[in-house]
This record gives C-alpha cells, structure tokens and sequence, in this order.
C-alpha cells in the first residue's frame, strides 16, 4: 500500500482503519519529506513493515551511508536504482549487511511509468524487456534481494533469473481503473499469476471513494486468484 499523502495525519488516519496483517505500507518521497524518520517508526510501532522507497541513486559512498541509515530505522525494504550501477549496489548491500536487521534491498530497473519511446529519449537502446533484463541482471550480481519492475516483466524475469529475486511490481491497477501517469500497468491477479512477489498499489485505493473496500475488494481478488 503506497501511502502517497502529502500529510502524514492522513496517512495515520488511514492506517489506524488497517490490519497490519492485510498489507504492508511503502513510504515516498514526498511522505518521508514531511513526516521524516519519526512517521516511519510511527508505522513500525503500529506493526507495519515499511518500504522506504526513497529510490537511491548517487555515488555509492552517499547510497551505501543512506542505506545504512535506513537500516537503522528499522524498515523492511529499501530500494536503490539499478542505472546506478554494480559499484553502488555492491557499496548499498555491504551497508546493509553490516547492520543488526538488515531490509530487503531491491533495485528499480525501468520505471513503470516509461514506455518504449520515454525509455529512448533516455538514451536507451533497446527494448524495454532488455533494460529491465539487463539492469536485474547487475542487482542479482551485486547480491541485492531483487528488483522492483513492471509485472508485464516479471514472467522473463522469473524464466531468466528462476524463483529466488523478488519481484517488486508497482503500476498495478484492478480492472476498469484509470492509469494515472502508468503505462506498463496489470491488474493484481495479473500480476500474481506472473510471478510478482510484492504488489505497490497507491491511487486506485488512496483516491477511491471507500479506500478500505477498495484494498479489501484487491486482496480479495489476490486470494481467489492464488
Ligand atoms: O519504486 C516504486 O515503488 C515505484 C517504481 C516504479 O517503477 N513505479 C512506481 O509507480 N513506483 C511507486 O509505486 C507507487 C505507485 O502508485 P500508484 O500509481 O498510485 O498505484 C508510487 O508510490 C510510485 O512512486
């Protein structure tokens, strides 16, 4: 559940209606810059495992000291961009193994928000499959615990890599919603069924209507369709 509010008494509001045992909770740039570390072991102290997604990517001096820090914090994911490259994720993982209770490390490979013709004006060449291959395959070499991607990549990246990397997978959006600024979107049982391990929803329940029946009515869609 990425909780994308730009206060954070909403994003406690909305929690204090959640089970802990029903999702997890990713907190954002935006979220962190308001509410900073105490928002995040507000979370941890209601019972929430905390994606810090503050997508690090800099020399890997800077995002090996990050890492570190957000180690410290508690959370039970953090992320990095792969574009980064081999050097700073090496230099991110040795942070994190060094601390009491290390998180999960992924890697971003190809926003799910790009499409073929953004990812070029980028100066990439190459499809976008290939990218999303290429950079999984630096975050597996570095010996991080796996990527963040579109689920329209996670059935090559499961044939390509097997079963061990987590496949992190945003861009989801239940049938009949809209796609916001997404492109490479998939609806929850999509996504489940092609291998993802960890679904990031955000708009389609922080801007339903009901958001509790909203995450009620993806989770029950995961279940019948696990
Ligand atoms: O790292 C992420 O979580 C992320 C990577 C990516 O490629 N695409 C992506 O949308 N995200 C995040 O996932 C969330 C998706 O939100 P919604 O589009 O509202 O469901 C946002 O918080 C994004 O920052």
């Amino acid at each position: 559940m990425a909780l994308d509010y730009s206060e954070p008494a909403q994003a406690l509001t909305f929690l204090g209606q959640l089970d802990p045992g029903s999702c997890r909770v990713k907190i954002g740039k935006e979220l962190f810059c308001v509410g900073g570390p105490d928002l995040v072991r507000r979370c941890i102290d209601s019972g929430f495992d905390v994606f810090l997604d503050l997508k690090y990517h800099d020399i890997p001096n800077t995002v090996a000291g990050a890492c570190r820090a957000a180690a410290r914090l508690g959370v039970w994911m953090v992320d990095v961009h792969a574009c980064g490259g081999r050097r700073m994720m090496d230099a991110a993982r040795d942070a994190i193994q060094g601390t009491p209770r290390p998180p999960l490390l992924t890697a971003v490979t190809v926003l799910t928000s790009h499409d073929q013709q953004s990812l070029a004006e980028t100066g990439v060449v190459g499809s976008i499959d290939e990218q999303v291959e290429r950079l999984t395959g630096l975050a597996v070499a570095s010996g991080l615990d796996g990527v963040v991607c579109s689920a329209r990549e996670a059935a090559l990246l499961r044939e390509r890599f097997g079963s061990v990397p987590v496949l992190v997978t945003p861009g989801i959006r239940p049938s009949g919603s809209s796609a916001d600024d997404q492109t490479r979107i998939v609806t929850p049982a999509e996504a489940l069924a092609a291998g993802a391990n960890h679904l990031v929803v955000g708009r389609p329940i922080t801007r339903a209507a009901d958001p509790k029946s909203a995450l009620a009515a993806i989770v029950a869609e995961l279940q019948s369709a696990a």
